[in-house]
């Protein structure tokens, strides 16, 4: 059985993360990882149950090596049972409620019955909600069977959560980023985008399906000016299949398909980093999940998020949860323009879509200023890597 080489540290965390489907989870926890490294000095394991699915936001990645290291993160694949030794360290983070290897929990339980000075702090990861409920669950403790008590780490928008996932310098490198429009046409050259202008309208698409999207392609197709429309290759193409002369499988990076006004680019999946600074460069980003809805917030541009969905449309009760807060000191009219976009484009209701992304436009600098000021507002003094370090000296 392979060796894991951090186990000889003591104060080391593990992160084990299921990817049930796309990229959030894999996405949420190498972000907490390499910050939990790059800021805190921590060593960090992160075992991740499909490396395919990770080494799409990590292209670097080689999907065959059992265990490797990028930005200082030792990332392990996790094949169950366990085939490198495990040792734990100071915490164990199971994400997004993800079950725990039999080893990892056989030793947590022998640590914590044996030596209580040496046993892990077992935090459970949750998903990030803006709901009010969010405040009074956080840092519940959880007895479990073995007699160990797990924690109950929630992200959150208010002081009574966990924060939010952000990079102590992500705000300055962003405002340099922003501050030279050099820097983004550099970035679209190097994507091998062609025929952007300074002053072209940009939209990035890194959405799920829905004809929300298709209607707005129509409506972009007509606009008066040129409209840019980025799509990494995944499901947002499935809703324009339609507006494309080949199959999805056979679209390639950097492809470019002119519609009227509307010009579709296809465009690489690039790391984190690229993702983030893609956002900064775009003059609206329509995003999803969990990471990208967060990331589009801190690029402090408008967006329209494309919230997961689940079963009995529960997702519109985490939709309006966000709204509310979002919308809080914005406008009427502006705060209902961008609350009916966001609930049109969920529902995929083409109609009411394209009739409020017009007075959108109407509202954008507002709109814009909005999104500039929202963050430090979101960010609530105290990001989710600090929060997390404190609750756990604290536990
Ligand atoms: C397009 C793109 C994305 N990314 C990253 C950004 C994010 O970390 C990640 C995408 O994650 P999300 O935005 O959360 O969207 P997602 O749809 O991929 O993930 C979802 O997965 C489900 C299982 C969860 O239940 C959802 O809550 C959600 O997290 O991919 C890149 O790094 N490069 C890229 O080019």
């Amino acid at each position: 059985m392979p060796t894991n080489s951090s186990c000889l540290t003591q104060h080391h965390w593990d992160i084990f993360c299921t990817v049930v489907d796309n990229y959030g989870d894999i996405g949420v926890t190498w972000r907490l990882a390499k910050q939990l490294v790059a800021e805190y000095n921590i060593p960090i394991n992160l075992w991740v149950d499909d490396l395919l699915s990770f080494s799409h936001i990590l292209p670097k990645l080689d999907i065959n090596k059992a265990q490797q290291s990028f930005f200082g993160v030792n990332i392990f694949q996790w094949n169950n049972p366990l085939d490198i030794e495990f040792k734990s360290g100071e915490v164990v983070i199971e994400a997004f409620a993800c079950e725990l290897p039999s080893q990892v929990k056989g030793q947590i339980e022998q640590l914590h019955h044996h030596s209580d000075t040496h046993a892990p702090t077992w935090l459970n990861l949750e998903y990030l909600s803006a709901e009010d409920w969010v405040d009074g669950c956080h840092g519940l403790p959880s007895s479990q069977p073995n007699g160990v008590t797990k924690w109950f780490y929630f992200p959150g928008f208010s002081a009574k959560t966990g924060g939010l996932i952000c990079e102590r310098d992500l705000f300055n490198q962003r405002d340099e980023w922003q501050a030279d429009p050099k820097h983004k046409l550099a970035l679209f050259k190097q994507l091998g985008l062609q025929g952007i202008n300074a002053q072209d309208t940009v939209i990035s698409v890194f959405s799920y399906e829905t004809e929300a999207l298709t209607a707005l392609c129509h409506l972009w197709q007509a606009s008066p000016t040129p409209v840019h429309a980025l799509i990494p290759k995944g499901r947002s193409l499935n809703s324009i299949q339609s507006l494309l002369p080949c199959a999805i499988e056979d679209l390639i990076p950097g492809q470019q398909f002119i519609i009227g006004s509307l010009t579709l680019h296809i465009l690489p999946m690039t790391d984190q980093n690229g993702f983030d600074r893609l956002l900064w460069s775009c003059d609206f980003n329509i995003v999803r999940g969990e990471d990208s809805f967060l990331r589009a917030q801190w690029a402090a541009k408008p967006f329209i998020w494309h919230i997961y969905p689940q079963e009995d449309d529960y997702h519109l009760v985490k939709l309006q949860a966000f709204i509310q807060i979002y919308c809080d000191n914005l406008a009427p009219e502006i705060a209902t323009t961008w609350s009916e976009v966001n609930l049109a484009f969920n529902q995929g209701n083409t109609n009411a879509v394209v009739m409020h992304w017009q007075h959108l436009l109407s509202v954008n600098l507002p709109l814009m200023q909005h999104a500039i000021k929202w963050p430090i507002n979101a960010l609530n003094d105290a990001d989710l890597a600090s929060r997390l370090v404190q609750f756990v000296n604290n536990s």
